[in-house]
């Protein structure tokens, strides 16, 4: 048995949590550049809490400057094991209605100009993304979201836009219709990914905040919009990540799912033949299967 650390990835309007004991901001340096902010650290219930607002405070980093592989590094450097991830969304379902949220089980991700993984020449793994969150962490959110009496959809698959533009008609009828795909969003690749290669559990939520274009009743996408949406999924999205630490338990058993374990088959670089740079640069990610290496 381990200690639980929650880690929670603020998406846009969710910049701050509260209740936290023994509450800092904290900052940390990686070899990743800096993240997109301090960690706010804290115990809740008696659990170690980490908050990260994904694009700052202030919102100034764009959905494609997020320093995602700094702000994973730095979670997993704060000795975080389990990752919500909560994210703003448009949604391409009629039943998943702005307010509502979604448990996403699944991504696509069109994504382009992000650096998308730890590894790279010299040392080179390839983790497995069939299914990219934990089941075990999407349980306790679906609980905290209906304890909270959100209106909460369990599976979804997120389509993941490089942005920062919104879709054209003819993407969003593409990602609807054809793709089949349920919410959108800009945040959530490569997060995920790189949450697996950091061998931590991942959630994540999506709040809906839209209809995107595709829905003839509703105005296209719209900042203006989507902040309203937004003030009020931010205080359900606060009331969910209370409900967490007394869900998830301050002892942690080893992931029924593997996600703690995600790299035990997926380093494929001999031993002599890693690049010590490398090598010391995933330290903190990957150390565990590394040691003795370089
Ligand atoms: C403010 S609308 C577009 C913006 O909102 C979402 O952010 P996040 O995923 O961090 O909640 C979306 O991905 C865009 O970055
Ligand atoms: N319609 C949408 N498209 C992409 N990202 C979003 N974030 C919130 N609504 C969105």
């Amino acid at each position: 048995m381990t200690q639980t650390t929650i880690g929670i990835i603020g998406g846009s309007g969710l910049y701050a949590i509260e209740g936290l004991e023994s509450a800092e901001w904290v900052s940390v340096e990686t070899p990743w550049g800096a993240p997109s902010d301090q960690l706010f650290t804290g115990m809740l219930d008696g659990v170690r809490m980490v908050f990260l607002p994904r694009h700052g405070r202030g919102h100034v980093h764009t959905p494609s400057t997020v320093p995602y592989r700094a702000n994973i590094h730095a979670l997993k450097a704060l000795g975080v094991t389990d990752v919500f991830s909560l994210s703003a969304t448009g949604s391409f379902r009629e039943e998943m209605a702005p307010g509502d949220f979604v448990i996403v089980d699944q991504f696509i991700d069109r994504t382009f100009a992000r650096e998308k993984s730890f590894f790279g020449p010299g040392l080179v793994a390839h983790v497995s993304l069939a299914h990219p969150t934990c089941p075990r962490l999407s349980d306790v959110a679906e609980e905290a979201a209906k304890a909270e009496g959100i209106n909460v959809h369990r599976g979804g698959t997120y389509l993941a836009m490089e942005g920062p533009q919104f879709s054209t008609l003819a993407e969003s009828k593409l990602y609807r219709e054809v793709w089949n795909c349920d919410v959108i969003g800009m945040t959530n690749m490569p997060e995920a990914k790189l949450a697996r290669e950091a061998e931590l559990c991942y959630a994540s939520v999506a709040m809906v905040t839209d209809y995107d274009c595709w829905h003839p009743d509703h105005d296209n996408v719209e900042v203006s919009t989507i902040v309203q949406t937004l003030l009020g999924n931010a205080d359900k999205a606060r009331g969910l990540v209370r409900r967490l630490p007394g869900l998830l338990g301050a002892e942690r058993a080893p992931c029924p799912h593997g996600c703690d374990r995600a790299l035990e088959a997926a380093i494929i670089t001999g031993t002599e033949h890693r690049d010590a740079e490398m090598v010391r640069k995933l330290g903190v990610v990957a150390g565990r299967m590394l040691s003795g290496a370089g």
